[in-house]
């Protein structure tokens, strides 16, 4: 499927970030302040999403790089235009996919589709839309009146209008929420899809699973600040652990005081015992470890070893973040 004509690109414009957050803080109204000095710069054709806690800021940042909310200082500058002094250029390559319709509900979805591409002054292309709309298994749905809709179809209308106007940058805000398992994947193939044809896609999420599985690079936000933007695999390289479980042959009541300066857990049944040791690392400790548990007549019958999750990660930036020891 091809939903977007690719453009051709100079090699200077390839390189260069579609996306450039230069000290953007923000106070509203009421004095509370949402965003602290952000910078944040997002390569063309990348798939980056943004992580944070609830009311971490992540919408009050998508909201001023798309020109809707206004930042108490700093710059934004989106496909080569600031948003605020050149906003309608800046704009018209970015689609937003928001976290809620606000359309006129005995609209059909064709008719909004139709005008949200004349909003951005775009010539009618009726074969775009309908490769959009079929895209999102919505074509057949396309004389049906919005307030008809599934919960499920109204996201995918979100997607649809966002794309509309055919935009280099695709902004998703918690796209799958209250979507289902099959929709979701639908989704997600479309997001990828969309990379492959040269968009650059940021996304917010709570699904960290998602982040872990779609994302290119990764930036997470808590209180207003950018405390991490990493590459995806490098973050979880560097920041993940490893763990071994021991499944004992005999339940301890307790580890010998000789094994105290191993950073080892022992489970509350006594059954399990768990080493932690940082991945990084060349010398894992394990052969160590289990030399010193013979010595102490521990013998274990099975061994397991895991891997942090970006969701792990994620709660131990956060807690670090928050001065809580992970
Ligand atoms: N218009 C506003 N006036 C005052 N405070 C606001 C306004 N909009 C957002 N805030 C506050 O700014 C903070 C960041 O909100 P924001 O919606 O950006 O967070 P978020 O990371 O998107 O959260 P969530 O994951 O819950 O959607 C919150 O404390 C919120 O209450």
């Amino acid at each position: 499927m091809t939903i977007r004509p690719t453009s051709a690109h100079t090699t200077t414009e390839l390189s260069a970030p579609i996306i450039s957050v230069r000290g953007v803080h923000k106070t509203y109204a009421g004095g509370f302040q949402a965003l602290r000095n952000i910078d944040l710069e997002i390569r063309r054709g990348e798939i980056f999403a943004l992580l944070g806690p609830n009311g971490a800021g992540k919408t009050t940042l998508i909201g001023i790089i798309c020109g809707i909310v206004n930042p108490s200082s700093g710059t934004v500058v989106a496909a080569g235009h600031d948003i605020r002094k050149d906003y309608r250029a800046a704009r018209a390559a970015i689609g937003l996919v928001p976290q809620e319709l606000h359309t006129d509900a005995f609209e059909s979805v064709w008719a909004t589709v139709r005008f949200s591409r004349g909003l951005f002054g775009k010539a009618p292309n009726p074969d775009y839309l309908e490769r959009i709309l079929r895209a999102l298994s919505l074509w057949d749905k396309r004389d049906a009146k919005i307030m008809s809709l599934s919960g499920g179809m109204k996201r995918r209308l979100l997607i649809a209008k966002a794309l509309s106007h055919e935009p280099e940058i695709l902004f998703l805000d918690e796209p799958s929420a209250g979507v289902d398992v099959e929709l979701r994947h639908d989704m997600w193939r479309l997001v990828r899809e969309l990379r492959e044809q040269g968009t650059t896609i940021i996304l917010t999420t709570h699904y960290i699973e998602e982040a872990e599985d779609m994302a290119d690079r990764i930036g997470v936000i808590n209180k207003g600040e950018l405390v991490v933007v990493e590459d995806k695999t490098a973050l979880m390289r560097k920041l993940g652990k490893k763990e071994l479980a021991l499944t004992l042959r005999q339940p301890l009541t307790a580890l010998p005081a000789e094994l105290n300066a191993w950073p080892l857990n022992l489970s509350a049944d006594g059954q399990t015992l768990v080493y932690t040791f940082d991945s990084q690392t060349e010398e894992t400790g394990i052969a160590e470890l289990l030399r010193a548990l013979n010595q102490h007549g521990i013998d274990f019958k099975d061994l397991r070893s895991s891997e942090s999750s970006l969701e792990d990660i994620f709660v131990s930036l956060v807690q670090q973040a928050k001065g809580v020891k992970p």
